[in-house]
Formats: C-alpha cells, sequence, structure tokens
C-alpha cells in the first residue's frame, strides 16, 4: 500500500468533523466583522467632533444576524457533532480558531466599552441595551429610531452639541430639534457680533438645517451601532460560548484524533500485518494452487493411464471370459478324469500298499545278499589286485618281448623299406583314359601274404617305323597303395616304424618323387585330422604311446627341429626372422652323435604343439613356381624329432631320433622347365645332385661295404641323413608316383630308383643306449 493510499482512508473516515471547519471558516468572517465595526463604535465619538459628509450608509442587518444565525447553528451543528461522535482532528484548524478568539476578544473589550458610555448617555438606551443583551434574538435588532429629545438630554449630547457648535462657528444657533447648545451658542455669537448679512443667515439656517439633519442621521446610526453593538455583544457571548465549547471539541477532537492516530497506526501495523499474512497467504495458496495443479494434472495422466489399463484390462477380461468358459468346459471334463484317475489312484495305493510289504521283504533280503555280495567284492577286488599285479608284470615281459620281435620283424623287414604311393588325378587334371598311366596294381590278398606288393606301369611308345610297341613295367615293393589310399591308410603301416623311435632306434622315414606328386601332402597334409599327413600322425602316436608306457615307467622327453636343405645350405626354419642367416654346420661326435650347429630345437609337451611348429616352417620355406606345379618345393624340408626315455623300473634309457624327409622335386632338368631360369637351373641342378648323392648312398650300403665308403658327404642332404641311413637305423622311403601319362617317364624313373633303395640290404639296426 502506498503512502497515499494510506493517507485516503483516514481523512475518509472524518466526515463528522466537516461542521466544525465550516464553523471556523465562518468565524473569521464574523471577526473581520466585528474589527470592521470596533472602528465604528470608537468613532462615534469622533463622529461628534468631526461630522461625515455623506449620509450614513444602513447598517448590514442581516448580514450580521444572519451571520449569527449562521454561526450559531453552525455552532450548535460543531456541538451536536461533537457530542455524539468523535471528531477527527485532521478536520479541525486550532490555529484559525485562536486566532478567531483573539480577534474575538479585542473588539469586546472594546465593545464593552462603548457600551459603558451608551449605558452612561441615558438610561432608556442603556434600558434597551441591557434588554436586548439580556434577550439575544436575532430579529432584536431593529431600525427603531429613539426620539432626539431624548439625545439632546444628558451629558454626552451636550459636549456633542458644543463640539458641533465650535465646528460650525460662531453663528450657529441652537435649534429646537435638539441642535448642540454650544452650536446654538456659537451662532448667537455670530448674530450678536451682527455682521452677517440675511443672505448670510438664510445661509447658515440652511447649514444648520443640514447639520441638524446629518445630526439627526448620526444618532440614527448611533442607534443603530449601538443595537448592533447589543447583538454584537449577544453574539460574543454566544461566540465565546462556543469557543468554549469549541475548545471542548478541540480537547476532546485531539484526544479523539490521538486515538484516532494510535487507532490508525495499530490499524495499519495490523493492516500490514495482514497484507504480509495474505501475502504469505496467496504465496502459500499460489503454491498449493501449483501443486494442486500439478496433483491434477499427474491424476489426469493417472486417469487417462488408468483408462487405458482399464481398457486393456476389459479386452483381457474378455479374453478372460472366454478362457474361462473354454477352462470351464476343460475343468469339467478334468474332473471326469480326475474321477476316474482318483478311483485308479485308489486301486493302484492298495497295490501299491501290498508291494511295499513286498518290498520290505525284498529289502531284506536284499540288505542280505548286498552284505554277501560286498563280500566276495571284496574278495574279488583282492583277487583283482593281485592278478593285476601279476598282469603287469607279466607285461612288462611282454614289452620286453614285444620290442625285440617287433624289432626282429622290422629287421626280418629290412632295415631299408620301400612303400610307393600313387596319388590319384586332381580336379584340374583331365581324367580321360589316355590322360592316365596305365598302372596296374597286383592281388592284395598276395601281398598280405607275401608281405611285397606289385605294381606294374605300362609304357606304349610308337617305333620310328610307326609300329605301337608295349613296355610293361613290374616293381615289388613292401607295400603300395594305389590312389583310393587315405592318409590313416598309409600311416597305419608305418606307425610301427614310429614306435621304434620310443624303443631307441633311429628312424628316417623321407617321401621321394617328381614335383607334383604328392610328397608334401603324405607328409605334412592337409589341414583337417582327416588329411593329417605323416608328421602330425606320428607325433600324435608317438605322444599317444608315450602316455601308454609311463604306466610300465617309462617316462620321456622330447624336442622338435626343423630345417631345410635349399641350393646345398641348411636354414632352420623355426628360427627368428624371416630369413635364416645363420651359418649351420653338421657335427659328428665320436659316438656317431649327430647335431646341428645354431638350430632352434622346441621342447615339445603336447602334439598339439606340432602344427603351430610346422605352419611356422612352412611359411619360411622357399617355394617357387615351376611348370610342374604351382606351388613346388625346391628345397629338402627334415623336420626332427628327438626322444629320449627313462625308465627307472627297468633301469632302461634310450635316445633316439625321427627324421621325416620331404625331398625336392626329383624331376630331370629338361622337366623342370628351368633352362631358361638361372635360379631355377641352380636349384634343379643341386636337388639332383642331393638326390643322386642320396642314391650313391644307399647303392654303397646296397653292395655291402661294411666298413668300406659310403659317400656320405657328397651333399649336404646325405651327410644329415648320415645316422638315419647307416646301418643303425631304420630307414623308410615313400616313392610318390604320379597317375598321369604325360609324367610316365618320371614315374618309371621314380620306380627304378625305388627298387635300388629297395633291393639295399643295410645291416642290422642298432638299439641307441643313451649314456
Ligand atoms: N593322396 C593324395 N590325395 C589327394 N590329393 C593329393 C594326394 N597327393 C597329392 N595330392 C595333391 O596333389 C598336389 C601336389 O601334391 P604335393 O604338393 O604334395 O606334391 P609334391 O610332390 O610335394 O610337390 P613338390 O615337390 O613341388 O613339393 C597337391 O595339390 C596335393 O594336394
Amino acid at each position: 500500500m502506498s503512502e497515499g493510499q494510506e493517507n485516503t482512508a483516514p481523512v475518509s473516515r472524518l466526515p463528522r468533523l466537516a461542521s466544525p471547519i465550516k464553523q471556523t471558516s465562518s468565524i473569521p468572517t464574523l471577526a473581520t466583522a466585528m474589527t470592521s465595526m470596533a472602528p465604528l463604535v470608537s468613532s462615534n465619538n469622533a463622529n461628534k467632533r468631526k461630522l461625515p459628509s455623506s449620509p450614513a450608509v444602513p447598517p448590514p442587518k442581516r448580514t450580521v444576524s444572519g451571520s449569527s444565525a449562521t454561526l450559531a447553528s453552525s455552532t450548535s451543528a460543531g456541538l451536536r457533532t461533537s457530542q455524539r461522535g468523535k471528531p477527527a482532528s485532521s478536520g479541525f484548524v486550532p490555529t484559525t480558531t485562536r486566532k478567531t478568539s483573539a480577534t474575538l476578544s479585542r473588539p469586546a473589550s472594546s465593545l464593552g466599552v462603548s457600551t459603558r458610555r451608551t449605558g452612561s448617555a441615558g438610561s432608556s438606551t442603556s434600558t434597551a441595551s441591557s434588554s436586548t443583551v439580556t434577550r439575544p434574538r436575532p430579529g432584536m435588532v431593529t431600525t427603531k429610531r429613539p426620539p432626539i429629545s431624548s439625545s439632546n438630554s444628558g451629558g454626552p449630547t451636550t459636549r456633542a452639541g458644543s463640539t458641533l457648535g465650535r465646528s460650525l462657528g460662531p453663528g450657529a444657533r441652537p435649534t429646537s430639534r435638539g441642535v448642540s447648545p454650544a452650536l446654538a451658542s456659537t451662532g448667537r455669537s455670530a448674530i450678536g457680533s451682527g455682521v452677517a448679512s440675511a443672505a448670510q443667515m438664510k445661509s447658515h439656517d440652511g447649514r444648520i438645517e443640514n447639520v441638524e439633519r446629518m445630526v439627526g442621521g448620526f444618532k440614527d446610526l448611533l442607534e443603530r451601532e449601538q443595537a448592533k453593538i447589543s447583538s454584537l455583544q449577544m453574539s460574543q457571548v454566544d461566540l465565546q460560548n462556543l469557543l468554549q465549547s469549541t475548545q471542548n471539541t478541540e480537547r476532546e477532537a485531539r484526544r479523539d484524533l490521538s486515538s484516532a492516530s494510535e487507532e490508525l497506526a495499530a490499524l495499519r501495523s495490523a493492516h500490514a500485518r495482514e497484507v504480509d499474512d495474505l501475502e504469505r497467504t496467496i504465496n502459500r495458496k499460489d503454491r498449493e494452487k501449483r501443486g494442486l495443479e500439478d496433483e491434477l494434472k499427474d491424476s489426469r495422466d493417472e486417469l487417462s493411464r488408468e483408462r487405458e489399463n482399464v481398457r486393456e484390462l476389459k479386452q483381457t477380461l474378455a479374453h478372460q471370459s472366454t478362457q474361462h468358459l473354454t477352462l470351464s468346459a476343460q475343468l469339467a471334463a478334468s474332473q471326469t478324469q480326475l474321477t476316474i484317475l482318483q478311483a485308479e489312484v485308489e486301486r493302484a495305493t492298495l497295490s501299491v500298499s501290498s508291494m511295499k510289504a513286498e518290498l520290505q521283504v525284498g529289502q531284506e533280503r536284499a540288505r542280505e545278499a548286498e552284505t554277501k555280495a560286498e563280500q566276495k567284492v571284496k574278495e574279488a577286488e583282492e583277487e583283482r589286485d593281485r592278478r593285476i599285479a601279476e598282469i603287469e608284470e607279466e607285461l612288462r615281459a611282454a614289452e620286453t618281448i614285444r620290442r625285440k620281435l617287433h624289432n626282429q620283424v622290422q629287421e626280418l623287414k629290412g632295415n631299408i623299406r620301400v612303400f610307393a604311393r600313387v596319388r590319384p588325378a586332381l580336379s584340374h587334371e583331365s581324367s580321360s583314359t589316355d590322360a592316365l598311366a596305365q598302372i596296374d596294381y597286383g592281388d592284395e590278398r598276395t601281398a598280405a601274404e607275401t608281405g611285397q606288393s606289385q605294381i606294374t606301369v605300362t609304357a606304349r611308345t610308337e617305333s620310328a617305323t610307326g609300329q605301337q610297341r608295349e613296355q610293361v613295367n613290374q616293381f615289388t615293393f613292401d607295400k603300395i597303395f594305389e590312389p583310393k589310399a587315405g592318409q590313416k591308410e598309409v600311416f597305419e603301416e608305418i606307425s610301427m616304424l614310429a614306435q621304434s623311435v620310443l624303443d631307441g632306434y633311429n628312424v628316417c622315414i623321407f617321401a621321394y618323387g617328381q614335383t607334383g606328386s604328392g610328397k608334401s601332402w603324405t607328409m605334412e597334409g592337409g589341414q583337417n585330422d582327416q588329411d593329417a599327413g605323416m608328421i602330425p600322425r606320428a607325433i600324435d602316436m608317438i605322444f599317444a604311446v608315450s602316455n601308454n608306457l609311463k604306466d610300465r615307467g617309462w617316462k620321456y622327453q622330447m624336442e622338435g627341429q626343423f630345417l631345410e636343405v635349399y641350393n646345398e645350405v641348411i636354414n632352420d626354419l623355426l628360427g627368428n626372422g624371416q630369413f635364416d642367416t645363420k651359418k649351420h654346420e653338421i657335427k659328428l661326435d665320436k659316438d656317431g652323435k649327430l647335431t646341428v650347429t645354431d638350430v632352434v630345437s622346441i621342447p615339445l609337451s603336447n602334439p598339439r604343439q606340432v602344427s603351430t611348429l610346422l605352419d611356422r616352417a612352412r611359411s619360411r620355406r622357399a617355394v617357387a613356381a615351376t611348370l610342374m606345379n604351382e606351388r613346388s618345393s625346391r628345397s629338402h624340408s627334415v623336420f626332427t624329432l628327438k626322444v629320449k626315455g627313462i625308465n627307472p623300473l627297468t633301469d632302461e634309457k634310450c635316445e633316439a631320433m625321427l627324421n621325416l624327409v620331404d625331398l625336392a622335386g626329383s624331376e630331370r632338368l629338361e622337366k623342370s622347365g628351368a633352362g631358361e631360369n638361372k635360379d631355377r637351373l641352380k636349384e634343379t641342378i643341386n636337388i639332383n645332385k642331393s638326390l643322386s648323392a642320396l642314391a650313391d648312398v644307399i647303392g654303397a650300403l646296397g653292395q655291402g661295404q661294411q666298413g668300406g665308403h659310403v659317400p656320405y658327404r657328397n651333399s649336404t642332404l646325405t651327410r644329415l641323413l648320415q645316422t638315419s641311413l647307416s646301418g643303425s637305423s631304420k630307414t623308410l622311403m615313400l616313392c610318390n608316383l604320379s597317375p598321369l601319362a604325360a609324367h610316365l617317364g618320371e614315374t618309371l624313373c621314380s620306380l627304378r630308383f625305388a627298387t635300388k633303395v629297395n633291393t639295399t640290404v643295410v645291416g642290422q639296426a642298432k638299439k641307441q643306449i643313451s649314456k
């Protein structure tokens, strides 16, 4: 609330003080009139000395009595108001009131003096004035003209007449109309001087008459003034009474004002508190309103959700009603079934009870039987343990015998054995009869009985005369594998050799044949288990057998190394870096143990490590494309598994090596297509040199040159395989053959080489006993 607004309310609450304000404003008017009249009263005496030059203006009787009446009514109204209620202080003007009182007091005193003088002037006038004062009524001031004679009698009138006579001069004479004696004496003295003429006398008479009229007028005026004075005195009394009551009213008004101010202040503070309270209430209500609006919004949302739920529930209800009907029908059917089943259950319960009784009898019997059986089992276990111990002892003896027999068989078979394997025609190769060479295989039953397999290769040539000639070439080997033979079948024949490694014999299996005849396939094989070649299968088997031999006291340690002979240089295929830059030397100690310097040998604890090892070696192999095979290997690869075994039970030890060799392609120079390429030419020359050195070594061994010279040193390959090609080792050559007619010449060369090896009788294999 603003300052202006605060001030407005109290003012509007003080209408009762309007009358005193009017009264106050009327007081100065009355006072002014009285003040203006005071000189008139006081000038009565002066007028007696100095006559006015014009007739007096009739007195404003109505104004005075009207003012008195207004004043009286205003005063009485103000008093009534004051007595009835509490007048507002703000509407009251004390300063003006005080000023009015002061103004009023002065004329009152002057009037009092004048009244006293008037009273002493004549008893009739004094009486009239007294009666006027004692009965103050507004209409009492009249224009009644007092008789001139009464005016002439009395001191003041005489003094006035003498004064007038002095002013008129010595010529003035007294008149019967009440001219003052002084004036009359003045006229008489003038006449008495006898100087004035008749005209002058006439003029003087006129003047005297005028003066007399003026005197009469003055008297009338005087009377009216006296009447006014009386009236004013009455008014003064009224005013004094009014003043007194006004002062009382003022005091009351002041008290009222004070209490009103206090009340106003209290009201203002209360109002302010109320306003604060209201503002707080409004704020709280606003917050409540916002909260309610939020709640309303939430409620609406919830309502809409509930409606949605109700709608869904109705749908669900309808659906469930349908289901309920269906279920009711099913329930009725089920109850029927239940009744039937309950009957059956009752029957079954009866039979169960009888069975339980039987079961109890049976259980007792079973317990008895169990006790007997446990006793028997215990006896049987003791017998079994005793028997196992006996069998193990027998087994160990049998193992020793088996080893002896196994090696005797191997020796009987010859320490160098030759298998031939013909690969199938590949998908990209023509499978027409003309494309394939005519290769026939001997009877399998005969082969099984004799231990020797035959292969017949028929070569058709045309003579210079155009005659068709047919050359039949028959070869006999330890085993011949037809194209349909899988990796598993081939390995079954090799596994006995691989097992000999665990018996302490050096074993060398090498794949020989022209490029693309299937050497790598036979030795390494494909990626899946079915296509796995001889190397992974041999490793798997050796680990499996070594595990089995643990029961018989054998403990084995194994290491693998993978070397490559390329252009007569040894590369370590497990070495670090992409290319092996180290120079490796082959060393043979006096105990006949062969080692290669600076090659990585990886300890093998499980067969899975071997596939990682083969992948690593394969990526490092020098592979070059030739006309014969798009992925032709131009080097000899030699995988060596070193095995060390110890049997604390039998106090046996053994140490041996398994060499699995994938020889480079054996094709002749003109077939390899390497003639125009120097690198290829060098590769082919080195390959042929090493292979012919291998043939020479085998040939030398075959000629029975025991203790004679065997040309191992003619090639790196024969030096590396020296221990495996000596009489103390077991050697297997796998001769790989192509089925294609186009490769017939190479096939016959390979078969002849293999026959040469096969007929070689190498000395007895010797078990390698480690020291
Ligand atoms: N018995 C087989 N069964 C199925 N595919 C074979 C068989 N033998 C060889 N192959 C396939 O014949 C192709 C040539 O074989 P492989 O690479 O083993 O010949 P290679 O004599 O080792 O040749 P290189 O001397 O150039 O290494 C390969 O694609 C191989 O998969």
